[in-house]
């Protein structure tokens, strides 16, 4: 049996997928799902494929190839060794699927290498090392949640009324593990996913020591709900094709006096831990480095898309174009050089490497604001132009074709290709699924004020500092 075709007999374990008020029954055939599980199992079995094998996998001590966001870079060149698998791999789906890309593989390798800097929280590292490396000598798929459910965010955890299980919380405790009930939102991919993270990305108060828990779930954990939103999957290949394969899914986890077992409970009850793990430097250098290789091939993909719109009706001649044009290209270049310098600046830590956490930080704030940007730039070039489309491609071979032909081709191109750029154009701008992905990139990793000011926080502003002090006390500079 393939890769692909394991990975969806693993999906047949009786998870609980809700979606639109009914749970799934066959996440595998069903239509809002089957696309992407598709895309998936396509990647698993890239993998195995002789030309991209070595590249995209390596194999594990215990001697099984695994996904190569896996590897511990034990030496420099490993960080170009990830680098270069996570472009190939991010690059098949033009950067648009972001689980599947690894980037909280990458966080649980973080977490991993780091396990024996957090001794004193009871049993951390021992049960890390073993849940890490079932995971990656499995190659499994994991995702995360973090966030309490959207209900008054002027309150704590504790101030929602009577009931103090609406964030997920510790209810009560047997030999086989804790209990938890309550929420989480949100979480990118869970329905596809063999893995669920479950942490804090909020600093806890005193009184919200229950909610401070960090635990991992499988997907089919009794009495653990996946609720999907509404699915923005389209049957319609050639009217959709990103929506078709691409969508990745959102859920809010909803544990339901769910049993967690002792081995898979990494942190509980304490808020400290959790956001002293959440915040470690290497961590976070380790998994921004595969979501910014990520960023890279989703903004090739948008300035790639820009440019043959411009083409594709002549407007690429005009300076304000070829502005708009230029910006997608500092978009890309920029990113690209801050990825280049975190790489090259790699730091050593304890004995294993990750690229330096300043440009990577950099790169993924402005990601925040440049995917929003890049979106309106599309719309700007195109303008009206992705309205004017047929509803469905195959009317182009139907009664009403020789007026799409005539007045639907482009300036350098048939009706046909015109047409098919400019739906792909709108799967990316306009559709449900475009307009979520602009949502992702704005808000996936936290929303933008307080990650701005969490860099500023963090800079190491001395250098700075000394620049005054020499500016007041030199002579020499006037
Ligand atoms: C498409 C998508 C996919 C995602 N996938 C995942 C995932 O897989 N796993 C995961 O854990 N998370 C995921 N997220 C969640 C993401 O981390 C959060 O959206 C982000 O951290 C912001 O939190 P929030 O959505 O709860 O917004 P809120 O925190 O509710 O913020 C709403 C608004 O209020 C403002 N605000 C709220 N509180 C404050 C405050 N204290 N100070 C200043 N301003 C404040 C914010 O700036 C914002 O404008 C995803 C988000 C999106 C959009």
């Amino acid at each position: 049996m393939n890769s692909g075709e394991k990975y969806k007999k693993r999906l047949q374990d009786g998870r609980n997928v809700w979606l639109n008020g009914k749970k799934v029954q066959n996440l595998v055939e069903h239509p809002s799902f089957k696309g992407t599980i598709s895309t998936i199992s396509s990647l698993l079995d890239l993998q195995k494929h002789p030309d991209v094998q070595e590249e995209l996998t390596f194999e594990t001590p215990n001697g099984n190839r695994t996904n190569m966001a896996f590897l511990f870079p034990q030496q420099k060149e490993d960080i170009f060794r990830r680098s270069r698998a996570f472009r190939l791999w991010s690059g098949a789906t033009f950067g648009v699927m972001s689980r599947v890309a690894s980037f909280y593989r990458s966080q649980l390798l973080g977490w991993y290498l780091t396990r024996d800097h957090h001794k004193e929280i009871p049993g951390y590292s021992e049960k890390m090392k073993n849940y890490f490396e079932w995971v990656m000598d499995n190659d499994l798929l994991i995702t995360a949640a973090g966030h309490d459910p959207q209900i008054d965010r002027s309150k704590n955890a504790t101030e929602h009324g009577d009931d103090i299980y609406t964030a997920a919380r510790i209810v009560g405790e047997t030999e086989e593990g804790m209990i938890i009930r309550g929420a989480k939102m949100i979480s990118t991919g869970a329905p596809y996913m063999d893995e669920i993270m479950i942490s804090s990305h909020k600093k806890r108060t005193e009184q919200e020591k229950g909610y401070g828990a960090m635990f991992a779930i499988s997907a089919n954990t009794p009495n653990v709900h996946l609720i999907c939103r509404e699915s923005f999957a389209s049957n319609l290949k050639e009217d959709y094709p990103l929506s078709y394969r691409f969508d990745e899914m959102d859920a809010v986890i909803v544990f339901d006096d769910a049993l967690i077992p002792w081995e898979r409970v990494f942190i509980k009850d304490d808020a400290e831990a959790m956001w002293k793990i959440r915040n470690d430097p290497f961590t976070t250098a380790i998994s921004l480095h595969e979501t910014i290789v990520r960023l890279i091939s989703k903004l090739e993909f948008v300035a790639a898309i820009g440019n043959d719109l411009a083409e594709s009706i002549g407007v690429h001649q005009y300076q304000h174009v070829q502005a708009k044009l230029a910006e997608l290209f500092m978009q890309v270049e920029t990113i690209q050089a801050l990825l280049l310098s975190a790489e090259h600046q790699s730091k050593e830590y304890g004995g294993v490497w990750a690229p330096d956490v300043n440009p990577m930080v950099t790169a993924k704030n402005l990601g925040m604001k440049y995917y929003p940007r890049a979106i309106g730039i599309l719309q700007q070039i195109s303008a009206a132009g992705m309205l004017q489309t047929p509803s469905r491609l195959e009317e182009l071979k139907g009664e009403i074709g020789p007026f799409l032909q005539k007045y639907y081709r482009g300036a350098d191109r048939d009706a046909q290709e015109r047409i098919q750029l400019l739906k792909l154009s709108w799967d990316l701008v306009g559709s449900p699924l475009g307009s979520r992905h602009e949502l992702y990139e704005r808000f996936y990793a936290g929303d933008s004020v307080r990650a701005f000011a969490a860099q500023y926080l963090e800079y190491d502003k001395r250098h700075l500092y000394d620049k005054v002090q020499s500016r007041l006390t030199s002579t020499l500079l006037v």
